[in-house]
């Protein structure tokens, strides 16, 4: 069985952080295993408290996994500040474990902040170079590239500066730009679109972790960076469509769905 780790804030509510991660990798049939490293007290609607998790424990955690079982590949979300990120990316760099998929969350949907304005450089030096693939969403590639993302073009050229930082591979997610859901895979080489029709829902609490962590699993699987993208892509499309409609505010997608009778590639999962 292929194993993933999630490092990442967790979410009492459910739909994003570690637990939108486990309920991807689960419904994805690798084994999920987690890193926390901030609860985050919020649900649908807001952000009600965030506290973080002592830089022994994180590194403790890391390396209880590793001690043990290992990864076949790692997804990170939230990490709060510029000292969680030097602890992280020191232990990244201690078991070099493949596939490092890093979506780097700073806001939550209703705008409140899960990353310190301050570490932005931090998360460019320590984990940058480490990472195959980041995912950032627009506002987060224009924080980490100091550009405005107006268009298409904006989003490839916003790619070749992040990849400049010494990352393998940029997925520029569009879920923020208006008309339909565009998001470009940019490798050093070829600019690849995965485009979809743009959901009309409320409900997009978590999309984010949801696909970062889809990636991730798609890769330890085995499956090329392309082919795990396009893969996920479709998986983030059917569970923002199928909705189920929890909670008053921006509610959860959906991971119950059975997607594996419908994707012929899923039948031979051990
Ligand atoms: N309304 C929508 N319809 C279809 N696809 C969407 C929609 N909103 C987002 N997506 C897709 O979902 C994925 C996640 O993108 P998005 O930009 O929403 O991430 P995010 O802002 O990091 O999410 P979050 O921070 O809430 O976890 C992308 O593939 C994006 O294209
Ligand atoms: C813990 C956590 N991670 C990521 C996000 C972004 O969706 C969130 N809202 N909460």
């Amino acid at each position: 069985m292929k194993k993933v780790l999630t490092i990442a804030g967790s979410d009492p509510t459910g739909g994003a952080g570690i637990q939108a991660d486990i309920k991807t990798m689960s419904a994805h049939g690798v084994y999920a295993m987690s890193v926390i490293v901030s609860v985050v007290a919020e649900n649908t609607m807001r952000v009600i408290s965030i506290e973080d998790i002592s830089l022994k424990v994180i590194r403790d955690q890391i390396d209880a996994v590793y001690e043990d079982i290992g990864t076949d590949a790692v997804k990170i979300g939230m990490l709060s500040n510029s000292e969680i990120m030097v602890a992280v990316a020191q232990k990244l760099r201690e078991y070099s474990p493949l596939n490092i998929v890093l979506d780097p969350v700073m806001y939550a949907k209703g705008g409140n902040a899960l990353m310190a304005e301050n570490s932005i450089e931090t998360l460019i030096k320590e984990l940058l170079p480490l990472c195959d693939l980041i995912t950032p969403n627009i506002p987060e590639a224009e924080k980490i590239t100091n550009m405005k993302i107006h268009s298409i073009e904006d989003m490839k050229r916003a790619s070749e500066k992040i990849l400049n930082y010494g990352c393998k591979s940029v997925l520029l997610k569009g879920g923020h730009y208006i008309g339909e859901a565009i998001d470009i895979l940019y490798d050093g080489k070829d600019f690849v679109t995965y485009e979809t029709k743009r959901i009309k829902t409320k409900n997009t609490h978590g999309t984010g972790c949801t696909l970062s962590s889809s990636i991730a699993s798609n890769l330890a699987l085995g499956f090329s960076l392309k082919e795990a993208i396009s893969l996920s892509k479709e998986y983030i499309t059917k569970a923002i469509e199928k909705d189920i409609n929890i909670g008053k505010g921006h509610g959860p997608v959906n991971h119950f769905y059975n997607f594996f009778k419908e994707e012929k590639i899923y039948e031979n999962i051990k």
